[in-house]
């Protein structure tokens, strides 16, 4: 994909994550990696207004190049890119994710319990990472050591941030991320049916997460 297409496809996505209520105001945040470098949205912007020529374009050493200035939450960003075989993140305040990143009782190595397949296929075991000031550079430490084996975490009392090989991808995994809490939070109460271990283990083979 040029880089042109990758600016448009963040805009597209920006757009309707939004107007679907995915994440308000000016919260959340996007990147791709793109030739030479990244591209992210800009600190404080809001994803359903974002213009493709005002996006922060950071070289590969993540320094701001062009573009408006970027998100704070390049640390953050930066963790998966580093850690793991990615090309893009997003970060969002979904509603349901950012709920279950707020209970106290949830267990913080796998937030989400396997009960239907696409969060198994698209998002897998799902760790909490300690709350830090957003955009604290404070998380890294705390975040690197989980992303190597995760692709998606909660951020404590904040909200959930998945990486994939592609901006579709992520998009995907985000969704269906949220799903899985809206899910786990609608059940909460009722005796639920989890997934066992073998169709876990099933899955995991068929389609590998990256
Ligand atoms: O979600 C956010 C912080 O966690 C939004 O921050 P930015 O506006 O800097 O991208
Ligand atoms: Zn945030």
């Amino acid at each position: 994909m040029s880089e042109d297409a990758i600016r448009e496809n963040i805009v597209r996505w920006g757009k309707s994550l939004f107007d679907r209520g995915l994440t308000a105001g000016s919260s959340g945040n996007i990147s791709a990696r793109v030739d030479g470098g990244y591209l992210a949205t800009p600190t404080n912007s809001c994803l359903g207004f974002l213009d493709p020529a005002r996006l922060s374009r950071l070289d590969a050493a993540g320094n701001h190049v062009s573009g408006d200035p970027p998100t704070k939450e390049l640390p953050l960003h930066f963790s998966f890119y580093e850690g793991r075989k990615c090309g893009a993140v997003v970060h969002l305040h979904s509603t349901y994710a950012t709920a279950l990143s707020c209970l106290s009782d949830i267990d913080p190595a796998d937030a989400i319990t396997p009960i239907t397949p696409y969060v198994v296929m698209r998002v897998g075991r799902v760790p909490v990472v300690p709350y830090t000031r957003p955009g604290s550079a404070e998380i890294r430490p705390l975040i690197a050591p989980l992303i190597p084996d995760h692709s998606a975490v909660l951020l404590e009392n904040h909200g959930p941030i998945v990486s994939a090989a592609t901006l579709d991808g992520a998009v995907y995994a985000i969704e269906e991320l949220e799903e899985a809490a809206k899910l786990a939070l609608l059940l909460r109460d009722l005796p639920v049916r989890r997934l066992p271990q073998s169709a876990v283990d099933d899955l995991n083979a068929t389609f590998k997460l990256r």
